[in-house]
């Protein structure tokens, strides 16, 4: 190996609402990583961390939390070594912070800490991001005309196609439509639209899963995939025919299935993903099998970027009664997403 050293991985957390319960999970899964003294364990081969945050804020949880300070403050030019954690400022000025409450100030604070987090990954001094939630009306306050992390991603990083995938230790879920109304799905599902998502998941789960030639299932629209055209044309028009071309290309695509036998009868356990054909169809069998342990990722950006799989959970926050399961394994799907990219990168050259 000569002098060369392994580096761990950096990874960028930006804070989410500081209302919410972004900040605590923050705290508590880097307090449990690092350890009760906080005495950076190097040994351990931890990544560095970039917290982008209000200092005020962080600092307002910690205490009520008890959770010494660990982290130190800087411009975010420099990658924390191993087990260390950088926090860089996000807000000129103190931030009020109201626990529980939708703030314009909040929302503006949460997107600052996004771009900032996303550009120190752009220029490589972070490998990977990981977000806390935010609350897409705070956001909508403070002008962001976006619904989500997924679609200021795309747009920040200039990404034209890009997928939500969640995960659990059960299954994965892909989404062919994201944050739009439920009244908006059908139209939006047209040929292009699923053969691009299909082709972008088929892709995501070779390079950063390993999973050579993935057995991805899609769902029906309609009740009982449309029960031959009975409930619905969807199936037959749409989604089949993209299956169909794309089984003819050799990749392992089934369905259009039934998505309530689906996943009753469990047979997500048969397949490496599951594409739902919107938001909730998908999000409610993976929250239900393992809410507070599962992973969002977002594909086809230029970065990594994983979160938890909840929300800002405004009702718990300051409370100290979050959770900080989905946090602990959106750090450590992320590191591992990293160490995957620069292994895979290594191999390339
Ligand atoms: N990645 C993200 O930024 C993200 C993800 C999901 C939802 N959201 C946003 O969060 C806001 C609230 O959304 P919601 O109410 O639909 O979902 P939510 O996940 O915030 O809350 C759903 C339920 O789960 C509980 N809960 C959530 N996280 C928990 C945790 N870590 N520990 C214990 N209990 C927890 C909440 O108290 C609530 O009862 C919305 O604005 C939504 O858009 C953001
Ligand atoms: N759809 C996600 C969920 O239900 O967990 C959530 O809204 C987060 O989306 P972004 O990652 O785009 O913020």
């Amino acid at each position: 190996m000569g002098s060369s050293v392994k580096k761990t991985p950096v990874l960028a957390v930006s804070m989410g609402d500081g209302n919410g319960i972004g900040p605590e999970i923050i705290l508590k899964s880097l307090h449990k990583l690092l350890g009760p003294d906080h005495n950076n364990p190097g040994g351990q081969n931890l990544p560095g961390f970039m917290i982008f945050a209000c200092p005020e804020t962080l600092k307002f949880y910690a205490e009520k939390l008890e959770i010494p300070i660990f982290w130190k403050e800087s411009t975010g030019t420099v990658a924390p070594e191993s087990g260390h954690v950088h926090l860089i400022s996000v807000s000129s000025s103190p931030v009020e912070i109201r626990p529980g409450e939708i703030t314009a100030l909040a929302g503006k604070a949460a997107m600052t800490a996004i771009a900032s987090a996303v550009d120190c990954c752009m220029d490589g001094t972070a490998d990977a991001l990981v977000t806390a939630p935010i609350s897409k009306e705070a956001i909508h306050l403070a002008g962001y005309n976006v619904p989500g992390h997924t679609e200021f991603l795309a747009e920040h990083t200039g990404s034209s196609s890009v997928g939500m995938m969640l995960v659990n230790d059960i299954m994965r879920v892909g989404l062919a439509t994201i944050h739009i109304p439920l009244r908006d799905v059908p139209s939006a599902l047209t040929p292009e639209l699923l053969e691009e998502k299909l082709l972008l998941f088929h892709r995501y789960l070779a390079d950063s899963f390993s999973i050579q030639s993935p057995r991805i299932a899609v769902l029906g629209l309609n009740p009982h995939a449309g029960d031959g055209g009975v409930i619905g044309n969807e199936e037959a028009d749409i989604i089949s025919p993209v299956i169909r071309t794309l089984e003819n290309k050799g990749m392992d695509i089934t369905g259009p299935w039934p998505a309530d036998g689906f996943f009753a009868s469990k047979s997500y356990e048969n397949t490496d993903m599951v594409l739902a054909m919107y938001h909730d169809q998908g999000l409610i069998p993976l929250k239900m099998t393992g809410f507070g342990g599962g992973v969002n990722i977002t594909t086809g950006l230029p970065i990594i970027r994983t979160s938890p799989d909840h929300g800002t959970a405004f009702s718990l926050a300051g409370q100290n009664q979050a959770d900080a399961g989905s946090m602990e394994k959106a750090l450590h799907l992320a590191r591992e997403l990293a160490e995957k990219r620069t292994s895979r990168r290594k191999k390339a050259l």
